[in-house]
């Protein structure tokens, strides 16, 4: 296992150890947070721990399901904790999520929990968000003016393709990845893109972050 996987397992397991019984528990997406459901799904079956899980996108879903962890929804439950992962982290814990195309249903999971804690390797941390483009999901019709509104915001967008065909979120939308020279505000910048008509979410999320998990050659470094 090379150094960056370690990493994201190491966190992935340290998050496992949060979770109390009885909680109700939001569940990221990615590759990181593929370890913390795995987790999660071992401890269940050992009987050690008693939860429920909300999932953040089918990918989390369907894993959940595997580990064997009961599944609820929002409709039915508050989130007392939110684990996921993150595409870059800055020192006021602003982030970008989304290069799985999930940001949309993990911000409305994450921005509701009592608590939520991110977890990345220390490739993730960055001086200031930007050098990843911010994920915007769009409804297919608003593509054109999305994207010119886009760029009087001092954004590049670009549709984002599986091979040919526009990727398609779980929720039936396209994606478009917006490159920025530099973000500066990004509490501003998030208000400013879900302002746009035809913007379904978009990939920064500066609020609610209690704690950031990194994982690091030498072991975990707790960010607050
Ligand atoms: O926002 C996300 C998916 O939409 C992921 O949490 C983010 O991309 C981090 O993924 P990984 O842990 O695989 O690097």
């Amino acid at each position: 296992m090379d150094s960056r996987t370690l990493q994201k397992k190491l966190v992935g397991y340290e998050a496992a150890k949060r979770i109390k019984d009885g909680q109700v528990v939001g569940l990221g997406t990615g590759t990181t947070v593929r370890y913390f459901i795995e987790k999660l799904g071992e401890k269940i079956k050992e009987r050690e721990l008693d939860i429920l899980g909300i999932p953040t996108s089918y990918q989390s879903f369907l894993l959940a399901k595997n580990c064997g962890i009961p599944l609820t929804t929002l409709e039915e439950h508050d989130v007392d904790i939110a684990i996921d992962g993150a595409d870059e982290v800055d020192k006021k814990l602003n982030l970008i999520k989304g290069k799985g195309g999930a940001h949309t249903q993990e911000k409305i999971v994450d921005y509701s929990a009592k608590k939520f804690i991110v977890i990345v390797d220390e490739s993730k941390i960055v001086d200031e968000l930007g050098k990843s483009p911010v994920p915007v999901e769009v409804i297919p019709s608003s593509l054109r003016m999305v994207c010119e509104n886009i760029k009087k915001l001092g954004g590049k967008p670009s549709l984002r393709f599986y091979k040919y065909t526009p990727w398609i979120s779980d929720n039936g939308n396209f994606i478009i990845d917006v490159k920025f020279d530099s973000i500066g505000d990004p509490s501003r910048l998030e208000k400013e893109l879900n302002n746009i008509p035809g913007v379904v979410e978009n990939g920064i999320f500066s609020k609610n972050v209690d704690e950031v998990l990194v994982g690091t050659k030498n072991g975990i470094k707790v960010l607050k």
